[in-house]
């Protein structure tokens, strides 16, 4: 603790405050873990040696109602892992029109009584507490359910509490630089995704509280907190909507198991962790209820390794496959799917009509639209089945009126007795035969009328779709030539004929799978937060939104890390003009993760690549200039990078990664430093947890997302080329992975951009 904090002139009260919030919870913890009526005694205990309480009109409440701490499991559990920090801001408002000015306490849970409303701790995520993000000391005005509130804000104060003691008091207002969040920056990077909160910056307040019921796009250069704002915003929206969704229908789509492991460590903190959380395939293979089986997502690795003609020649069709011209070839392909199912008889039970085609096919196009067609199928089944069944009774008493009538008039009319017994006994058989018929029609007319129509599976209609490439061009309105027609059905029929897909097959089915049979309405989320969003395709994130029917998404992504362009996005113009036409588009320029000095060289690359980004602006934070040091032997280079490691960690960091650009070079070097540290290294590859104790090797398309206080980029074989965009955006991705240190270790001098 600083001598200045201790001469704070609120030191005191603001300690006693802090003891007195710490004790209250643990009374809180305590009696809820015994009984009620106890809550008393433990109160008595817990402040009976106190004096500074007594006038307090919060604990005079506190003692004569025991009801307020009915509280949930959840809140318990926030509550107790809030104990060591129950808070880390104030803010004084007064409302306008009142003089009597409001304390308000920050934490990252709530507290308070149910009786009065009375606050102790206030949630970040309530609406008053915006005006510690937002409002400057003035005139304020925040905003509950609509209502504008208007009042004066004359203090903001952070705190540093660390263990439950009080480190430091920071009243900030305009002029003072935001020296927590500089602070914050400076610290290494183990367990920072979830001690951002007291930092959140404006900008990125206004993305987390951004109106919940539209969806958000935003373009956020790297290191601008995309994934911090992404998690935060869903905490924010679980706790404005805990009355009515269950945190189970939103969904996390991460890029991979790897990131989703990643970024799980910051859900509990957030009170999060029941939201789903999984990543694009594995949420198609759930809406289709089957384990698709994929060939490996090597594209990328081949066009890094440029060793792979075919995939160069080929990458066009993964292109193809998610752009709009290809879901207009489906929606074609879903219309004449439709059309088959158009009735084209009357149906009958017997000789009675009792349903014209027309109107069957009518109710199947025009009123039973909202529904997947094979379940309007079914739907018109049952409605077929509900028809017979009421009309059985009648068309049964029809036939034996018939034959009764019959028999009657022959008893009276016909003379002849031996005649008359012939005629009768045979319209007895008669009768009995049609009886017989008709019941049989009864029972299986449905079934037989309905076997006009085909039955097939979507991966019958899959492959039926790239059987024919004229009817493709046709479909295509002529976007796609015979020629390429006819490469992309040899191409697709030579894998899917196996019943295997590609990762760009996973949209088109999942778009076939919501229009032809539907989407369990257990798997549909109703918010979605989609991380990495940069690489999804348009047809992705359009049949995401038919498949799950809402348009509540957050997009977060960054072009200039788009590696997988080759089937991603190039613009987010199609996202927010075409598929989410509500949505809220907002760019990110600064840069929390990284400093000024390694910023700016990685700004340099920026300019290389086609788009028009401006620069990313750090935060002001400086540290040492990126440094390049060449290196002869393997030997030298493990002897440079346990050099490295170990002064780091002299230094404090704790995190070390060596970025390569293919997975080729990274087994090179991880076998290396394998030999001159055993046990120290990992080399990372796809599906696996980051070991925090060991210098990580992962190739710079698996980084992307990741961050580690020092980062040696290390070319072995490989080279990175200027006028290559994927190797541009592969050398951004691994410059941006680090907090503080950065070193291009490299053979000779131009192996990087
Ligand atoms: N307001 C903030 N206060 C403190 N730290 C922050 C703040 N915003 C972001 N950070 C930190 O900056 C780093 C980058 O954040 P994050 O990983 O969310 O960025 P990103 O935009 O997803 O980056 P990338 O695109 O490179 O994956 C993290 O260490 C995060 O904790």
């Amino acid at each position: 603790m600083t001598n200045e904090t201790q001469l704070h002139p609120d030191y005191s009260s603001e300690k006693d405050r802090l003891e007195f919030t710490k004790r209250y919870i643990d009374v809180v913890i305590q009696t809820s873990q015994s009984s009620k009526e106890k809550f008393k005694e433990n109160m008595e205990k817990a402040f009976g040696d106190v004096d500074w309480l007594e006038s307090s009109a919060a604990y005079i409440d506190i003692l004569t109602n025991a009801s307020f701490f009915e509280m949930s499991k959840e809140e318990l559990e926030a509550l107790t892992k809030v104990k060591k920090k129950p808070y880390f801001a104030r803010i004084d408002y007064s409302q306008k029109g009142s003089n009597k000015e409001e304390k308000h306490y920050i934490g990252k849970t709530s507290l308070y009584q149910r009786e009065n409303q009375e606050q102790i701790i206030v949630d970040w995520r309530s609406p008053i507490a915006n005006l510690y993000y937002e409002g400057r000391i003035g005139n304020v005005s925040y905003e509950v359910e609509d209502e504008q509130f208007e009042g004066h804000l004359s203090l903001k104060r952070q705190y540093m509490i660390e263990d439950g003691e009080l480190e430091e008091i920071r009243d900030i207002d305009l002029t003072t630089t935001d020296e927590l969040l500089q602070e914050s920056l400076a610290k290494s990077s183990s367990n920072r995704l979830t001690e951002i909160i007291s930092t959140i910056q404006e900008e990125q307040n206004r993305i987390i509280r951004a109106d919940l019921n539209k969806s958000i796009i935003v373009q956020g250069a790297a290191g601008s907190g995309k994934t911090t704002i992404a998690l935060h915003r869903i905490s924010y929206f679980i706790y404005n909507y805990k009355q009515h969704f269950d945190p189970r229908e939103l969904m996390i789509l991460a890029p991979s198991s790897l990131f989703i492991d990643y970024i799980s460590e910051a859900l509990p903190e957030l009170g999060v962790e029941k939201v789903r959380q999984t990543t694009f395939s594995e949420y198609v293979m759930t809406c289709l209820e089957k384990q698709l089986k994929l060939t490996d997502d090597k594209k990328l690795i081949e066009l890094i390794e440029e060793n792979e003609k075919k995939t160069i020649e080929t990458s066009w069709i993964s292109g193809f496959k998610g752009s709009k011209t290809f879901r207009k070839i489906l929606d074609t392909y879903i219309e004449e799917i439709e059309k088959r199912f158009y009735a084209k008889t009357d149906f009958y039970v017997d000789k009675y009509r009792l349903y014209s085609a027309k109107k069957y096919t009518h109710l199947l196009r025009e009123e039973y639209t909202y529904l997947p067609i094979y379940r309007r199928v079914e739907k018109l089944k049952g409605l077929l089945q509900s028809y017979v069944r009421s009309n059985k009774k009648e068309m049964v008493k029809k036939v034996e009126l018939f034959y009764d009538d019959k028999i009657e008039k022959a008893l009276y009319q016909r003379k002849h007795a031996a005649n008359r017994k012939e005629y009768i006994s045979k319209a007895l058989d008669k009768k009995a035969k049609r009886l017989e018929d008709i019941k049989k029609a009864i029972r299986t007319s449905v079934t037989s009328y309905m076997k006009q129509f085909e039955k097939k599976n979507l991966y019958t209609y899959y492959e039926e779709l790239f059987q024919d490439p004229e009817r493709l061009v046709a479909y295509s309105n002529g976007a796609l030539s015979l020629n390429k027609s006819q490469q992309l059905c040899d191409y697709t029929l030579k894998i899917v004929k196996k019943r295997k897909y590609e990762m760009e097959d996973l949209a088109p089915l999942l778009y076939l799978q919501t229009y032809l049979y539907g989407i369990d309405k257990f798997y549909k989320a109703k918010n979605v937060v989609i991380d990495e969003a940069q690489d999804y395709s348009y047809l992705q994130l359009y049949a995401l939104k038919r498949a799950l029917e809402t348009d509540m998404f957050t997009l977060v992504g960054d072009l200039a890390q788009g590696i997988h362009s080759y089937r991603g996005l190039q613009s987010w113009e199609p996202v927010y003009q075409d598929i989410f036409p509500r949505a809220t588009y907002t760019e990110l320029q600064k840069s929390y993760r990284t400093t000024i000095e390694i910023m700016n060289e990685a700004n340099k690359l920026l300019s290389k690549l086609p788009y028009t980004f401006p620069k990313v602006n750090p935060v002001v934070r400086h540290g040492e200039a990126p440094k390049s040091i060449t290196y002869k032997t393997h030997k030298d280079l493990s002897l440079l990078i346990e050099q490295m490691v170990q002064s780091g960690r002299e230094e404090g960091f704790q995190t070390f990664a060596v970025i390569g650009k293919s997975m080729v070079d990274c087994v090179t070097i991880a076998k290396a430093l394998e030999e001159a540290l055993p046990d120290k290294v990992k080399l990372l590859e796809e599906q696996e947890t980051i070991p925090k104790d060991r210098i990580v090797v992962v190739p710079s398309y698996l980084s992307k997302g990741l961050e580690f206080d020092v980062v040696m980029i290390t070319a072995v074989n490989e080279r990175f080329h200027e006028e290559n965009e994927l190797d541009v955006k592969l050398q951004y991705v691994a410059m941006t992975r680090p907090l503080h240190r950065l070193y291009f270790l490299s053979r000779e001098a131009n192996q990087f951009i």
